[in-house]
């Protein structure tokens, strides 16, 4: 099927998803007007609170769930403008794994996983050779005849995504795929999905509460709050510039607060004639620390105290996170401040507000 232009460059386009929910009366807007675009090839995180609307999103993609309005591309396709056949067919290209694995604990390794093929009316040559191809991939061979409940959960998962992986998708949906697991196993599982997503060209789309799984994996993220997209970007803006409360707490979580609550009533009075100022101070890129610091302490003569700092990486790219608390004269805060900012670092005034929010 030729692709729109409309939908040209996204695997997957979402445009003004509506879902609502009727329950006794009272309705839930569980979607209230979602946008997005997947690109292929990438790994796209959803992350946001229980509730937010996630997995009504997810399932809209290969239309578990269907929106009340809106549309839905897949890979060019207008999912709802299929017929029964058609979106069976296309949701043969659109793999799933499940956060509870979803296994059938009377059949084996090897059953499990052909088993949609056979739902599929695929043949039985054909289904042992799809498992012969992806038991490999996801490091089972010695596994093909073991039951479910011989196996440890990050093997279950493996399991899972031998099953999604079965049917040669193009896109691969992950719903809270590692949260039933320990952090260790965790992290080898999306090991494992961006390792697949490389070998195999996939698209992938996973939800997800914990902000260590999209600092982990993904390229872009979407913060998602009340059935709605607060906040998407790259994974290193969103966590080193992130734009709404709901964002900055889901980054505090993973990064830390730029100030350990409490240290600010240990900070010295400024002197008289003196302000003191807390700056939050973002180094991405070749700037040193501590260069930065001695330097415009000596320039313009502040008192520079590091409360905290942390240099982190996200993606391949580093960047450090500090604050300060500046001692001095006004006009001289306000130019060793306008001074940083020239240099290309991103320097923000944290105030008693900004403090009580990532605290909260
Ligand atoms: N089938 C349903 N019937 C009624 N309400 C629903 C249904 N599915 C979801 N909702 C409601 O829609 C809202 C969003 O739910 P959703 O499951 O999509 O959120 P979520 O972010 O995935 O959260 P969780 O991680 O807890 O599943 C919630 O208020 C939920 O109660």
């Amino acid at each position: 099927m030729p692709v729109s232009p409309s939908s040209a460059g996204a695997a997957i386009r979402l445009r003004d998803l509506v879902r609502r929910f009727r329950v006794r009366g009272s309705v839930t807007a569980a979607l209230d007007g979602v946008s997005l675009d997947v690109a292929p090839g990438e790994i796209f995180g959803i992350v946001g609170r229980s509730g937010a609307g996630k997995s009504t999103l997810i399932r809209c993609v290969n239309l578990l769930e269907r929106p009340d309005s809106g549309s839905v591309e897949v890979l060019g396709r207008d999912m709802l403008a299929l017929d029964d056949a058609a979106l069976r067919e296309a949701r043969r290209g659109i793999g799933m794994v499940f956060q509870h694995f979803n296994l059938l604990s009377s059949r084996t390794v090897a059953e499990n996983i052909a088993f949609p093929l056979e739902v599929a009316g695929i043949s039985r040559a054909e289904r042992e050779a799809r498992v012969r191809e992806v038991l490999p991939l996801v490091g089972l061979e010695g596994k093909r005849d073991s039951y479910p409940a011989q196996l440890s959960g990050g093997q279950k998962q493996r399991v899972g995504i031998a099953r999604a992986l079965a049917s040669r998708p193009k896109i691969l949906l992950c719903d809270e795929a590692t949260s039933a697991l320990d952090p260790e196993i965790t992290a080898e599982i999306l090991a494992l999905i961006r390792s697949l997503r490389d070998r195999l060209d996939l698209t992938v789309l996973l939800i997800t509460h914990e902000m260590s799984v999209v600092k982990q994996i993904c390229d872009r993220v979407a913060v998602m709050q009340s059935g709605r997209v607060e906040e998407q970007g790259r994974v290193f803006d969103v966590f080193t510039r992130p734009a709404h409360a709901t964002t900055r707490r889901f980054v505090a979580e993973v990064i830390g607060h730029a100030v350990p609550p409490g240290t600010v009533a240990r900070l010295p009075a400024p002197e008289p004639g003196e302000e003191r100022r807390l700056l939050q101070v973002l180094f991405a890129g070749p700037h040193s620390t501590r260069a930065v610091v001695s330097e415009a302490s000596r320039r313009f003569n502040l008192d520079l105290n590091i409360v905290s700092g942390r240099i982190d990486e996200i993606g391949g790219e580093p960047f450090g996170l500090m604050a300060l608390a500046a001692y001095g004269a006004p006009a001289q805060l306000d130019a060793g401040t306008a001074w940083m900012r020239a240099l290309g670092l991103d320097v923000t005034l944290l105030t008693p507000e900004t403090l009580a929010e990532a605290a909260a």
